[in-house]
């Protein structure tokens, strides 16, 4: 994130922050959680995604890997904590807040404009041909909106309903030009748009209503 930017209601440390409803009624940011090399583990893991989607493991090194992969599962197992305190979607010093489950991004910007950043879809996220699929955008489009949507009206929102006009191939391993701001608040109602590119061609389009939360909504 770029120095100065400005970003909804946050808090560096939540374990005081009173949970109210489904969603926090701050928002957490974290740069230390889950330790220096958190980031790598992440990294570790999409690595994996990507080789897995393209994988055609022969019998016996899927009979290894299975036995490899049983034994990484136990160790992470071991270190599950709640959804409140997992560096996951609070580290903002890393792509996609180390969220792994998002395609990754880094923030650029944020400013009266909107929420800026450049986002990569990975082998991970073929749709087919080449092209990402459009779920994994939608995905992308739903965290960047609601992003700015937050910034716009200084609160964590939901999303009410979000529609994606699709209108070139998204390429896959190829950082692209996102762009998402609020177009129009209405009480608790953020009307967001959201632009990819890739260089000048268009890709794809978010035409969306964020709500923002209730104290202790769910
Ligand atoms: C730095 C780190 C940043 C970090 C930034 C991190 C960003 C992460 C963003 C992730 C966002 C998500 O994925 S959220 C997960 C996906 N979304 C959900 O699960 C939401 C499920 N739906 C709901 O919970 C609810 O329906 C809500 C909260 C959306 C709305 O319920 P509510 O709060 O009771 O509000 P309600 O009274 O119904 O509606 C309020 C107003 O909005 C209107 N409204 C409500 N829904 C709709 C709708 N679909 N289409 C049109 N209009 C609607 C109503 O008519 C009303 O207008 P009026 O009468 O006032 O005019």
């Amino acid at each position: 994130m770029s120095d100065g930017a400005s970003s909804p209601e946050t808090t560096t440390e939540i374990e005081e922050d009173p949970h109210e409803g489904g969603f926090r009624a701050h928002t957490a940011i974290t740069t230390e959680r889950g330790g220096p090399r958190y980031g790598e583990f992440s990294e570790q893991v999409r690595a994996l995604m990507d080789n897995v989607r393209y994988a055609c493991p022969p019998p016996e090194v899927a009979d290894e890997l299975i036995e490899q992969l049983a034994a990484i599962n136990e160790k992470l197992d071991a270190t599950r904590i709640d959804e409140w305190h997992s560096p996951s979607g609070t580290r903002i010093d890393l792509p996609a807040r180390g969220n792994i489950t998002l395609p990754p991004f880094e923030v650029t910007d944020v400013n009266d404009d909107g929420v800026f950043a450049t986002v990569t879809f990975r082998d991970f996220h073929l749709g087919g041909n080449k092209a990402a699929h459009g779920g994994h955008v939608a995905v992308a489009f739903d965290d960047l909106g609601g992003y700015a949507s937050a910034v716009a009206i200084q609160g964590v929102c939901r999303t009410a309903y979000l529609t994606v006009q699709y209108r070139s191939i998204t390429p896959l391993n190829t950082p692209l030009q996102a762009h998402t701001w609020a177009d129009r608040v209405d009480g608790r109602k953020v009307f967001t748009k959201g632009a990819i590119y890739d260089g000048d061609r268009l890709c794809a389009e978010m035409d969306a209503l964020f709500i923002k939360l209730n104290p202790g909504q769910q």
